[in-house]
């Protein structure tokens, strides 16, 4: 069999499409939806995706503002940042760029954030109502692969889906929305046995280890849907997944590249969250 190749990027495109028409109709009303990215530090891989989140949100209407910090600023200076974009009414969404520097406390930044401002959806009360299965922010990749199945119409529930790796952006999140889809979720990661038994009876894979060809058609069953979330950057400059595409596309039914695949959809869901919160902030429906 060889795969269907799902292009992230080009249902990025017509999604932002909609996106403009129903921000320019939030415009007529008098709401601009407003996101703040706060990047600390010159990490090059993260000003190249904050770039792509600024470029998106111009696209499609959505204001932005970049506050760029030093790689020294302290906890105690972001947190009072945050604070003040709580507060402020124009901002509907706030996305902290993630890593932060060693000395800032990743979950008391994130749990800092107003839930109601959390366009990544990584606070507690988020993931909460995540796992209760009601609606609210949804994490943007694990959000952005259930929309890329969605659109092929690949069917998610009674299927046997594998998440290869359990980190809390991607690999939890994306097994709970699985479940909420009515799959059979099973995780692996660095200490599972027998890896391949469980990757081999995946009816849709997901794998996100963040390891250039982790995986390869050998650890696949035949007719599977994959889906790639690895973003690694070869030495080459070359981005590639965590997937060995050639010879997974061979025995798949469906998979997705990278570069555009995941990542365009992580993009999308994030403006997606915006727009929400805004809507949600007017109560306007
Ligand atoms: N608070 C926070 N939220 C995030 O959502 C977040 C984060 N921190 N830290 C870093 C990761 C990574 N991430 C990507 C988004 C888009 C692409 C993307 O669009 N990639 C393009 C290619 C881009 C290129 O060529 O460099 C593609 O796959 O086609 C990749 C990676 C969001 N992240």
């Amino acid at each position: 069999m060889t795969a269907e190749v799902i292009y992230g990027n080009v249902l990025a495109e017509s999604m932002r499409n909609e996106m403009k028409e129903e921000v320019d109709k939030l415009k007529e009303n008098g709401i601009v939806p407003g996101l703040t990215v706060i990047l600390i530090g010159s990490d090059p891989a993260s000003q190249s995706y904050v770039k792509g989140k600024q470029k998106a949100s111009d696209k499609v209407g959505i204001h932005s503002d970049l506050i760029e910090l030093p790689s020294d600023t302290t906890e105690q200076a972001l947190l009072d940042l945050i604070h003040q974009l709580n507060n402020d009414e124009k901002v509907h969404g706030i996305l902290v760029q993630l890593p932060l520097p060693k000395h800032i406390r990743e979950q008391v930044v994130i749990e800092t954030i107003d839930p109601s401002k959390d366009v990544d959806g990584f606070h507690p009360i988020n993931i909460g109502r995540m796992i209760a299965g009601k609606d609210t922010f949804f994490p943007c990749t694990p959000y952005g692969i259930i929309q890329m199945l969605k659109s092929k119409n690949i069917e998610i529930e009674g299927k046997n889906a594998v998440v290869v790796g359990r980190s809390n952006i991607v690999g939890k999140p994306v097994g709970q929305l699985l479940l909420n889809e009515n799959a059979t979720v099973t995780y692996c990661h660095s200490r599972t046995k027998n890896m391949q038994a469980y990757t081999k009876s995946a009816d849709i894979l997901i794998v996100a280890v963040g390891r250039a060809h982790f995986l390869s058609g050998d650890d696949i069953k035949e007719g599977s849907v994959v889906i790639d979330v690895g973003v690694n950057r070869l030495e080459t400059g070359k981005l590639t997944g965590d997937v060995d595409f050639e010879s997974a596309k061979e025995k798949a039914a469906y998979i997705t590249p990278v570069p555009k695949g995941v990542g365009p959809m992580t993009i999308t869901m994030l403006l997606h969250n915006t727009i929400k919160s805004a809507k949600k902030y007017y109560n306007f429906s």
